[in-house]
């Protein structure tokens, strides 16, 4: 055979062999579509990989990844102000122990099922890989809503969570953190509680902690921080920056904070965010001490921001902040909130780079148009890995029972950020998708993983 026609022939087993993982994942879980949509990202990207190396198939690698190592669900009862038992559904899904412990986010809201948990599970495998940290990738949560809720009832539900979850994490074999709706209050009381079951001070069974009581600095600001950096590193290389960039950002959640904080630090125009309510416009700029005042204290709405700046507008429904017309646009808020028709709007506004702070934020169809379009794509798993860094800087530190400065743990983010970055340019261009850097992130994320797991054996 020729070496073309060999080619072509190891491509077309790859495609098939890529085909009927998908169909089985789909087969077994018809109902996880989140799951889905994350599946056939990775998989899609893969196939020059796989054609290339078929170690990966011989060992079934894919079969492998696509099934969590252990999935954990369990009842959560506890009882609210008015005295009456309230029960939700608690899960961990640990995903992939091939480079470390266990290690992802737990996210309360009620939209939560098992397909939320797999999709984000999965995703925080090959995300944590790229950090170049000893992290394997795991995800937890409940459908439990915290909006609405007085202390002592997230008190009592996250007690109650802990209860149950604390006999299958550890420091050394699964380490969950934040997600949405779970920030330093959740982490302060579910940390109490272990403590309290499980004796000692096990400082590093969970990251996100208060500074108090060995938290690392610069973990809250991690993930925007790091979005940013990565955003700014896909830009200088195009010879741009954010000084006067019209930015706009989704969410006011701790990920769109610390984004916008770092965006006007750079001189950016950062003139819209949003809540799952609707969205502000501010053209003058976001004051960003209104919106952590209205989000980080009085867990207020973003409607809310008009009253102390009457010169910004408020719109009902979060999707229409993608018509505003901007040069950089930061998904920051949760999985598919911008689609196809808000990519169009984008790219007609005049868009030139999109980073995803969120998990997933685009759907396939939006990202294939921007990519079409040449437009800059900073894709989740590789732009918002710096929350999920600081972790592991925090666990590192925990271990050494130190704390770095400010300073240091930012430098070290930074630094991660460049790299995830050049690594994620190497791979695309290694596989002939120069610039595409959501097959290039995948692709690197994943050979560090699937090495693991043939030097491993069958596990
Ligand atoms: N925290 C971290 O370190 C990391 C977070 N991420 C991802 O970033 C995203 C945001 O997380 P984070 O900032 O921590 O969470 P927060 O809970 O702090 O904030 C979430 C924000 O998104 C908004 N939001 C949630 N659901 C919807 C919806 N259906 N439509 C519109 N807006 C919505 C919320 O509005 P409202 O208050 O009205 O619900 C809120 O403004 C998530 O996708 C998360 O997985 C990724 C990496 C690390
Ligand atoms: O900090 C962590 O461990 C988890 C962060 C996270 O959940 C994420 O990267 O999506």
């Amino acid at each position: 055979m020729s070496t073309l026609s060999s080619t072509a022939s190891a491509t077309a087993s790859a495609e098939e062999y890529v085909q009927r993982v998908y169909s089985e994942v789909t087969r077994r879980d018809p109902l996880e579509q989140e799951f889905h949509q994350a599946v056939k990202e990775i998989l899609e990207c893969l196939v020059p990989v796989l054609a290339r190396h078929p170690q990966y198939q011989a060992n079934a690698v894919l079969e492998r990844l696509v099934e969590p190592e252990r999935t954990i669900s369990f009842r959560v009862p506890w009882t609210d102000d008015a005295g009456a038992v309230r029960v939700n559904r608690g899960y961990r899904v640990q995903f992939n122990s091939a480079i470390g412990p266990y290690k992802g986010g737990l996210r309360f809201h009620p939209s939560v099922y098992s397909g939320i948990i797999k999709f984000l599970g999965f995703e925080q495998i090959f995300k944590n890989a790229l950090t170049g940290l000893p992290i394997g990738g795991g995800k937890g949560g409940s459908d439990f809503d915290p909006k609405g809720k007085s202390d002592r009832e997230v008190m009592a539900f996250t007690q109650s969570f802990m209860t149950e979850l604390y006999r299958h994490i550890g420091q050394d074999t699964d380490i969950p953190a934040g997600d949405i709706g779970v920030g330093a209050r959740e982490i302060g009381y579910m940390f109490g509680q272990y403590k309290r079951i499980h004796g000692g001070h096990e400082a590093g069974v969970l990251t996100g902690k208060g500074l108090l009581y060995g938290g690392s600095l610069a973990r809250k600001e991690a993930t925007g921080y790091g979005l940013v950096y990565f955003v700014q590193e896909m830009l200088a290389a195009q010879c741009q920056n954010f000084e006067g960039q019209t930015v706009v950002v989704s969410g006011s959640g701790n990920v769109s904070i610390y984004a916008i904080e770092k965006l006007q630090q750079l001189g950016a125009l950062v003139v819209a965010c949003s809540d799952s309510g609707g969205y502000i416009y501010d053209p003058q700029g976001i004051n960003l001490d209104t919106v952590k005042r209205l989000k980080e204290q009085e867990r207020a709405r973003i409607s809310e921001y008009v009253t102390a700046h009457p010169h910004a507008e408020y719109t009902e429904g979060s999707t229409g902040i993608w018509t505003i017309p901007c040069r950089i646009a930061l998904p920051c808020a949760t999985q598919n909130e911008l689609d196809e028709d808000a990519a169009r709007a984008l790219v007609s506004g005049g868009v030139i780079a999109v980073g995803e702070g969120a998990n997933m934020p685009s759907t396939l169809p939006a990202i294939n148009y921007f990519l079409q379009q040449g437009i800059l794509f900073a894709p989740a798993k590789a732009a918002n890995a710096g929350g999920v860094a600081v972790s592991g800087l925090e666990m590192s530190q925990n271990g050494m029972r130190l704390s770095w400065s400010f300073e240091e743990v930012d430098e070290r983010l930074r630094m991660i950020m460049k790299n995830i970055y050049r690594s994620s340019v190497r791979a695309a261009e290694e596989y002939d998708m120069p610039g595409n850097l959501v097959a290039g992130s995948n692709i690197a994320g994943f050979l560090k993983v699937a090495d693991a797991m043939l030097a491993q054996g069958v596990v």
